[in-house]
């Protein structure tokens, strides 16, 4: 190419117009955006601009499309704030997640909507549920299960009492620190704060290197930073919000047992989310107790080749739900592959509810 740039100056001087041109587009894509929100309130005055299923088509196109030198994920969360920006000038998302704030479930709300959503620390999850389903907030983030420690049963049995749906997931590498305050004196740490999911996901490295010290169960990862606050002789186990929150030194980094250590949280709403081409079904499903049910209950899904990627067995609280199995697997509801399955386990199980269709996490 003749006339690439090859001096600072002139590279600096291509670096801006290029800014320039970006910021133009990124300027009419905000005014696009705002045109759909006209059109989406002429349709309907209660219309919700918020739409899983477009984004979700969006990132994974601009995946797609990307060339590099930027990777893909890298691009993807740029375009994840510019639309998170763009909605925020109609009206931000408000999101109610599982607190306090600087947790696991913050980061997942801020990494699926984006930083210009407000997200609201909730203290219990079923909080998290009653909020969204008082109107009082569009969506909730939820932990449900951690590739180390397994399923979050409360969120599961909290979905056996509620109409709420599930509108997204999201999916987080999760990286654990042993974090100390200006206080703590490093060599003397006889205490140590976390959750007890976390404690499960550092167990070995723990028994390595802090055998002898105490570890004491609290509510979350960010209770356990903040604690650390007030003890000279405490550390916590907790991830990076949390340290920046609370202001604490890493002592040692990146200490679950398993590098590749994630959650994954749940998305919950009101709304039925439509189609977006690459998308995943949770059902929860009531047998009689009788032999052979889950043989009953699962073989649909295989003659119809539906590819299941969960099946969880929860104890029933009432006469009707005998068994309980919380299914996930690929396909939306209005597939006729996906809508025949259903039919099917309709007429075997005593109870059947969708919890709802949606995008499979994209980033
Ligand atoms: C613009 C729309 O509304 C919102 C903003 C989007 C965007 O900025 O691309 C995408 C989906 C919606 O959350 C739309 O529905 O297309």
């Amino acid at each position: 190419m003749s006339d690439t740039p090859i001096n600072l100056d002139d590279l600096r001087q291509r670096i801006d117009q290029l800014d320039g041109d970006i910021l133009r587009m990124i300027s009419e894509r905000a005014s696009c955006a705002q045109q759909v929100a006209h059109v989406k309130l002429a349709q309907d005055k209660d219309a919700v601009f918020y739409r899983p299923e477009r984004e979700a088509q969006v990132l994974r196109r601009i995946m797609a499309l990307n060339k590099g030198p930027l990777d893909s994920e890298e691009m993807a969360r740029l375009f994840r704030e510019i639309m998170s920006a763009c909605l925020a000038l109609e009206q931000p998302v408000k999101v109610a997640y599982l607190g306090p704030e600087g947790t696991f479930t913050q980061q997942a709300a801020l990494k699926h909507f984006g930083e210009s959503a407000v997200s609201l620390p909730m203290a219990a999850i079923d909080e998290v549920f009653r909020e969204v389903e008082a109107g009082a907030v569009n969506y909730g983030v939820v932990p449900v299960e951690n590739s180390t420690e397994g399923v979050v049963n409360h969120t599961l049995d909290t979905f056996m009492d509620s109409s709420i749906k599930i509108c997204g997931e999201v999916v987080l590498r999760i990286h654990h620190h042993l974090l100390i305050s200006e206080t703590t004196r490093k060599d003397k740490v006889s205490r140590i704060y976390s959750h007890p999911q976390s404690f499960g996901q550092c167990r070995k490295w723990l028994d390595a290197h802090y055998p002898h010290a105490e570890r004491v169960p609290v509510s979350s990862n960010a209770e356990a930073a903040k604690l650390v606050k007030t003890e000279w002789h405490s550390a916590a186990i907790a991830g990076d919000m949390a340290a920046k929150l609370y202001g604490l030194e890493r002592i040692a980094d990146k200490i679950e047992d398993r590098p590749d250590n994630s959650t994954r949280f749940l998305i919950i709403g009101n709304q039925d989310v439509p189609m977006s081409g690459e998308d995943k079904t949770s059902i929860v499903v009531a047998m009689r107790n009788q032999p052979g049910a889950l043989h009953d209950l699962l073989e649909p899904f295989h003659r119809h080749k539906i590819d299941l990627t969960r099946i969880e067995t929860r104890p029933s609280r009432t006469g009707v739900w005998n068994y309980v199995f919380f299914i996930d697997f690929k396909g939306h509801r209005d597939e006729p592959g996906v809508a025949a399955v259903l039919e099917e386990v309709r007429l075997r199980a005593s109870e059947l509810r969708v919890l709802g269709s949606y995008p499979q996490g994209v980033l």
